[in-house]
C-alpha cells in the first residue's frame, strides 16, 4: 500500500534520505534524474529531437541533468532555462554548470524567447515547490507548449499542478505523460487535477523507506500487490454452501441486462451458491442465459416489488437495472429493517435512497454503498471539487458507519474505521455501460464468503480494474464492453493467486 503524501512530507523524505541514507541532494537529484531517462528511454523509439523546458527550482536542476544524460545517449536535445529574475537554488545551479560544459542553454526572459522546435517536450519547468499559480510568463511558456503539437513528459508533476489541492487557477501543463519520483502525489488521483498528468508512472529514487515507517498519512494507493491471496483459499473438503449465499436484486423492464451481469460477476467471484431476484419480464432469458443462478421471481412483471425471505443470504447486493418505481423503494425500506447482514447498494438503489434520505439511515452498518459521481450527488449534494468530496465521503463513511465506494478512474474506498484507498487499476475503456454492474456482483460474492465489508470493498474494486486491464489487452478500450470483464476475471484471479507462489 503506497502512502500518498503531501508536498510538505515528499520534501521532508527528500531530506531525510540526504541525511540518513547519507547521500548529497545534488546525487539525489542525478539519481532521480537517471530513472526518469532509463523509462523514458525504454519507451521511446528512434532518436528524437528533445526541448526541454528547465525552471529555476530543483524541478529545473532535474531538467538540466536529464538533458545531459539525454545527449550523452545520444539525442539532440535544446534546452530552455525559463528566467523569472529568480535565483536559481544551490543544486539548480550546480546541474546548470554541469550541463553548461557539454551544452549551451537558451535563457528566456519572454515567451517569444522560447525555443520549441523539437519532436518531444519535456517539461521540469516547476514540480512539488510551486507555491503560487503560474501566471505572467510561466503562463505563457504553458500557454505555448500545451498549443504545441509535440507530445509533453512532465517531470514530476505538471508544471503548475499543486501536489496536494485543487487549486486550477493559474495555467498548467496538460501532460501527455509524468514521470513522478517515488509515489504519485494526490492531484493526479483527483478528476479535475488528475486531467493534467495523463498517463503517470513513478519511478523509484530510493527514498529511505525507514520515513515511512513513522509518518503518518490520509491516504493511501490500494496495488495488485496488496491483494492478500489466501481470502480466495479453498478448503479440499469444501461444499457450494460453504462458498456464500448471495442475493442479487436487480432488473426491470428494459434493464435486464444489468441483473445479469452483476451475478454472473458473482457467481465468477466465487459465490457458492447464487440466487437473483428479478420481475417476471426477466424470467426466461435469465434462465437461459444463467443456468447456474437460482431465479426468485416478484410478482410484478416489469419491476420488482417485494421480497420475502431473506434471512438464508449471507449478503444482499441490491440495485443494478432496478428501475425507479415506488413500490421499489418500499422494498428498500423492508430490506434494511429485516436484514441485519452488510447489503452492496448501487445505482437505482441509491437514486431511490435519494429520493428519501430518512432510509440512509436505516441501512445495516458495514454496508457497502457504490455511487459513481452522479449518484452521490443525488445522495450527498454536490461539491465545490474531487477533493471536497473525498473528505465528505470520509466523513459519511466514519458518520454512519458504511464504506462508501465512489466510483470513478481511481476509484475511492472510504471505510468506517476513517481510511480512503484509492484504487490503482482500470483504464478509460470501462467507461460504458454496465462496468459497475459487474463491480456489484463482484462485491457480494466476496462479502458472502466471509471476507469484511472494507476488504471486499478494496480488493474488489482492485480485481474489477485489473479485468478491465486485462480486458484492454485483449479487445482494446474503443470495444471493451461489460462482457469483457466479466471473460477477464478469471485471469485476474489466476494472478492473484500465481503471483502466490512467486
Ligand atoms: N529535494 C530533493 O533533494 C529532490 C528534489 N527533486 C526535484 O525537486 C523538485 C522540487 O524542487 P523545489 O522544492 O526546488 O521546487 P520547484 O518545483 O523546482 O519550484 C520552486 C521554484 O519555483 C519558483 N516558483 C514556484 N511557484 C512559482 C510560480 N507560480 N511562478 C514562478 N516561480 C515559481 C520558486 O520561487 P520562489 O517561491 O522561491 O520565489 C522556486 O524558485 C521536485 O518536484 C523534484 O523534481 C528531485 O531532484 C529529487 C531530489
Ligand atoms: N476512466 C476510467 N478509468 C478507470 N475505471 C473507470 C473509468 N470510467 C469508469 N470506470 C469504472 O467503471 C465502472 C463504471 O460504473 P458505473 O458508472 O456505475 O456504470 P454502470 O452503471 O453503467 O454499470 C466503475 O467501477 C468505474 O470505476
Ligand atoms: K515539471
Amino acid at each position: 500500500m503506497i502512502k500518498v503524501l503531501s508536498a510538505e512530507q515528499i520534501n521532508k523524505w527528500d531530506l531525510f534520505t540526504i541525511k540518513n541514507e547519507p547521500i548529497s541532494s545534488i546525487d539525489l537529484m542525478e539519481r532521480a534524474s537517471e530513472a526518469f531517462v532509463k523509462l523514458f528511454l525504454a519507451n521511446t523509439k528512434g532518436k528524437p529531437k528533445v526541448d526541454i523546458i528547465c525552471g529555476p527550482g530543483n524541478n529545473g536542476g532535474d531538467g538540466f541533468a536529464i538533458a545531459r544524460l539525454l545527449i550523452e545517449n545520444g539525442l539532440k536535445v535544446n534546452c530552455n532555462l525559463i528566467d523569472f529574475g529568480l535565483k536559481l537554488s544551490e543544486d539548480c545551479r550546480k546541474s546548470y554548470r554541469r550541463f553548461l560544459d557539454i551544452s549551451q542553454v537558451n535563457i528566456v526572459k519572454q515567451a517569444n524567447g522560447l525555443i520549441l522546435n523539437g519532436d518531444i517536450i519535456i517539461d521540469a519547468m516547476f514540480g512539488s515547490g510551486l507555491n503560487r499559480p503560474a501566471t505572467g510568463l510561466a503562463r505563457e511558456v504553458i500557454q505555448l507548449v500545451n498549443q504545441s503539437k509535440s507530445k509533453t513528459i512532465a517531470v514530476d508533476m505538471p508544471s503548475g499542478l499543486f501536489a496536494d489541492k485543487v487549486n486550477l487557477s493559474g495555467k498548467i501543463i496538460e501532460a501527455d505523460w509524468t514521470i513522478t519520483f517515488q509515489a504519485p502525489k494526490l492531484s493526479f488521483l483527483i478528476p479535475e487535477s488528475g486531467f493534467y498528468v495523463g498517463e503517470w508512472s513513478a519511478v523509484d529514487i530510493g527514498l529511505h523507506a525507514g520515513f515511512l515507517e513513522e509518518e503518518s498519512a490520509n491516504y493511501f494507493l490500494f496495488e495488485k500487490s496488496d491483494i492478500d491471496c489466501s481470502l480466495f483459499d479453498r478448503n479440499k473438503f469444501d461444499h457450494k454452501g460453504k462458498n456464500g449465499r448471495v442475493l442479487i436484486v436487480a432488473g426491470s423492464l428494459g434493464k435486464m441486462g444489468a441483473a445479469y451481469l452483476s451475478a454472473k460477476a458473482a457467481l465468477k467471484s466465487g459465490a457458492g451458491l447464487l440466487t437473483v431476484h428479478i420481475p417476471r419480464v426477466g424470467y426466461v432469458p435469465m434462465q437461459t442465459s444463467l443456468p447456474e443462478a437460482m431465479v426468485s421471481l416478484d410478482p410484478e412483471h416489469d419491476f420488482v416489488s417485494k421480497i420475502d425471505k431473506v434471512d438464508e443470504f449471507d449478503v444482499v447486493g441490491i440495485g443494478p437495472g432496478l428501475g425507479m418505481n415506488p413500490k421499489t423503494g418500499e422494498v428498500l425500506k423492508q430490506l434494511f429493517t429485516s436484514f441485519n447482514r452488510p447489503l452492496v447498494i448501487d445505482a437505482d438503489a441509491l437514486n431511490l435512497i435519494a429520493l428519501d434520505k430518512e432510509l440512509l439511515n436505516l441501512i445495516p452498518r458495514g454496508s457497502v454503498l457504490t455511487p459513481h459521481v452522479g449518484e452521490f450527488n443525488r445522495l450527498f449534494g454536490k461539491c465545490d471539487d474531487g477533493l471536497e468530496r473525498i473528505e465528505k465521503v470520509k466523513l459519511i463513511a466514519v458518520e454512519k458507519q458504511l464504506v462508501i465506494v465512489l466510483k470513478g478512474a481511481h476509484t475511492v474506498v472510504a471505510t468506517p474505521d476513517g481510511e480512503i484507498h484509492f484504487n490503482s487499476t482500470g483504464n478509460s475503456g470501462m467507461a460504458t455501460a454496465g462496468c459497475g454492474d459487474v463491480l456489484t456482483g463482484i462485491i457480494s460474492a466476496f462479502i458472502a464468503r466471509g471476507i469484511d465489508s472494507s476488504t471486499s470493498a478494496r480488493v474488489g474494486v482492485c480485481i474489477h480494474g485489473w479485468a478491465g486491464d486485462i480486458a484492454e489487452n485483449t479487445v482494446g478500450k474503443t470495444a471493451l464492453m461489460a462482457s469483457d470483464l466479466l471473460c477477464a476475471l478469471p485471469q485476474a484471479f489466476c494472478n492473484v493467486k500465481d503471483s502466490d507462489f512467486i
